[in-house]
């Protein structure tokens, strides 16, 4: 990537994919995967954060418990790497239950979703996570199963189609969304607890930190935490992902201790900056500010400006930029908040007298 001090990009666009090997991406990518499973907290003590949830769960666990039943089918949602498959497996381990894990868009036909339904065990947990990417079909058979825990198999094709009524051992749903208002009433109302999972303050990504810091095996202080904790957008994946990196930096140029400085540096090294923007943020709000005086300016003329696609800039950049306060969304088009200007530093332009608003270079 080489977008240069106007923040126009100057690198063929595409010749790189922003989206999947960004340090601050909230998805997993493969060395996620592989050391992700050794991080997880394994019962809701250890889960950091969430005292909501957290506490809720608690309860609905316990009461199910108590009366020997199978806990309410549980929906969790929230963005990316904020732990719910964590809560997931630790839901089943709280229940002493065997757990399942598939995701909405591995099950294509309904026939995918009876198979799974019908091999569960009693009490099992069935994890579904991205269940707004379930094929209708295969929803529909959801209803039912959560509510009569039965499905109707159809066997044959056309007039001569029967259904097979199936019946199942009681399980729990847990169901996973980054975006619950897509999914379906219906299917909404089946849950008996829903989750909504919030971003993590910067104090409870430190005791995350300190936690996967002690599980790696790593020297960690209170300051070097604190640092990379700010800079990791509110998300335990990514505070877990950016400690690897300083760790690396740590080993490498350093005496293995992470603390405060080796943070900066080892984190000004990867782009990350303080509070968290990456090569690809900065970028943009770079030229938001610099090229079109901090807006109004169209999503493609901005898109432009980076050399991304529209979608990139919309969907990978701009939902922090917003949530951060640096960047608004308005129907003129994009606009920088005060708060952009003082963190590239630099100085807005004078406003003229009797003129409303930001106006910019090649305004509304
Ligand atoms: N509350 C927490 N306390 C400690 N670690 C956490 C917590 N939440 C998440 N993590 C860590 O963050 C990583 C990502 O969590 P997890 O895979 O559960 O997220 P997710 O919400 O399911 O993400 P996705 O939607 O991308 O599947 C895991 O390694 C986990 O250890």
């Amino acid at each position: 990537m080489n977008w240069d001090d106007t923040g126009a990009d100057t690198r063929t666009p595409h010749d790189e994919d922003d989206r999947d090997d960004r340090l601050v991406a909230p998805s997993a990518d493969g060395e996620d995967q592989a050391v992700e499973a050794a991080l997880r907290p394994k019962s809701l003590d250890e889960f950091v954060g969430q005292e909501r949830v957290r506490e809720q769960l608690d309860l609905v666990l316990k009461a199910a418990l108590a009366r020997g039943a199978t806990a309410d089918h549980v929906l969790l949602s929230g963005a990316p790497g904020l732990g719910k498959t964590t809560l997931s497996m630790i839901i089943a381990a709280e229940m002493n239950a065997p757990i399942r894990i598939t995701s909405g868009p591995a099950i294509q036909h309904a026939g995918d979703l009876a198979a799974i339904l019908s091999s569960l065990q009693e009490g099992e947990v069935l994890f579904l996570d991205e269940i707004h990417r379930m094929s209708r079909p295969a929803e529909e058979m959801l209803y039912m199963a959560m509510e009569d825990f039965r499905v109707d198999v159809i066997v044959g094709k056309g007039p001569g189609a029967t259904a097979i009524p199936l019946e199942l051992p009681p399980f729990t749903l847990v169901g996973a969304t980054t975006r619950a208002g897509l999914l379906p009433p219906p299917l909404r109302d089946r849950f008996g607890f829903t989750g909504h999972m919030e971003f993590y303050e910067s104090a409870e990504l430190e005791r995350v930190l300190h936690r996967s810091a002690q599980l790696l095996d790593l020297e960690i202080d209170a300051e070097g935490a604190a640092e990379i904790a700010g800079r990791s957008r509110g998300t335990p994946r990514i505070a877990n992902r950016l400690l690897r990196r300083v760790r690396d930096y740590a080993q490498v140029k350093a005496d293995g201790v992470i603390n405060r400085e080796i943070a900066q540096v080892a984190l000004a090294v990867y782009e990350v900056d303080a509070r968290g923007l990456d090569r690809l943020d900065r970028a943009v709000l770079r030229a938001l500010l610099k090229l079109f005086g901090g807006g109004p300016v169209g999503l493609s003329t901005l898109a432009v400006a980076v050399g991304e696609e529209r979608e990139t800039v919309e969907e990978v950049a701009e939902p922090f930029l917003v949530r951060e306060g640096l960047l608004a969304r308005t129907p003129r088009g994009r606009v920088a908040t005060p708060a952009a200007w003082a963190h590239l530093g630099l100085v807005p332009p004078q406003q003229a007298p009797g003129t409303a608003g930001q106006q910019g270079l090649f305004g509304a």
